[in-house]
């Protein structure tokens, strides 16, 4: 049997699984078997908590169609309060540092990358203002914060439909690792409204890397100057960023129960 512990960032939901001293082989299909809502646990991410050589633990993240990633913002706010203390971590886009602070948990989520391979697209385009449309939305944005986000910026944010353009641009050829798909409305000075179509899960509650992804769009487009609040389904997250410096995420992190499971079964 194992042990698992069910969180949440501002709704994004997790299975967490503590694999240190027992590292577990997880595969697609078992991700994809543990996050199923109704033949699994259930989440939109799992996420499986190691040991590191050169950080205080390692992160793996999988989404819930499978699809192992490199970054979620929203589940390493959740890390220190499954350790139980401040830590590094070890993910696929780098050392995170993560700490506790009065009512949630500040992340280093480290610096943005904006190059065209580096997103990546599958060929070379600006990606502060991209050559690229879909239907009648404004031409985007693209941003890496460890993994790959297109941002939108619209006039009338509840106009969108995200169930229709959401995947139809995460699976777009222009994006070979496809992509976060992200609909923002500015909502007054440092202030955006967001709705994430996340890669391998749908909408969620709340995106962090999303939320990083689009403030950092907003202050390159010079749209404000930050720190600005993003204001998701399931709350709000503060990011903070200068043009050259590291991302600076600020929100809550929850524990909801502990469980067991026996991983053979899925
Ligand atoms: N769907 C994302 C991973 C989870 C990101 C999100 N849950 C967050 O809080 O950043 C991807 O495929 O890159």
């Amino acid at each position: 049997m194992g042990r698992f512990s069910k969180m949440h960032g501002l709704g994004n939901d997790f299975v967490v699984i503590d694999a240190r001293g027992a590292p577990l082989d997880m595969t697609e299909a078992r991700a994809r078997a543990i996050a199923d809502r109704h033949a699994g646990i259930g989440c939109d991410q799992l996420i499986i908590i190691g040991e590191a050589a050169d950080a205080d633990v390692s992160m793996q993240i999988f989404n819930a169609d499978g699809s192992e990633v490199e970054a979620c913002g929203n589940a390493t706010r959740c890390v220190p309060l499954f350790v139980g203390r401040d830590v590094t971590i070890r993910t696929k886009a780098g050392l995170l540092d993560a700490r506790l602070i009065d009512g949630g948990v500040s992340v280093d989520m480290g610096v943005p990358r904006f190059d065209w391979d580096a997103i990546p697209l599958a060929y070379p385009m600006d990606t502060l203002t991209m050559g690229a449309s879909w239907e009648d939305l404004p031409a985007p944005a693209a941003v890496n914060v460890g993994n790959p986000h297109v941002v939108f910026f619209v006039d009338d944010l509840d106009s969108v439909n995200f169930d229709r353009l959401g995947p139809l641009i995460e699976h777009d050829p222009l994006f070979p690792a496809r992509v976060n798909v992200n609909f923002a409305q500015v909502a007054g000075d440092n202030h955006i409204r967001l709705i994430v179509w996340e890669r391998g899960a749908g909408l969620t509650r709340a995106c962090g890397t999303g939320a990083c992804a689009t403030a950092v769009a907003a202050i390159r487009r010079t749209l404000m100057r930050g720190p600005v609040t993003v204001t998701l389904p399931g709350g709000d997250l503060l990011i903070e960023w200068t043009p050259g410096g590291h991302i600076q995420m600020t929100g809550p992190a929850t524990h909801v129960f502990d469980g067991e499971a026996d991983w053979s079964r899925f």
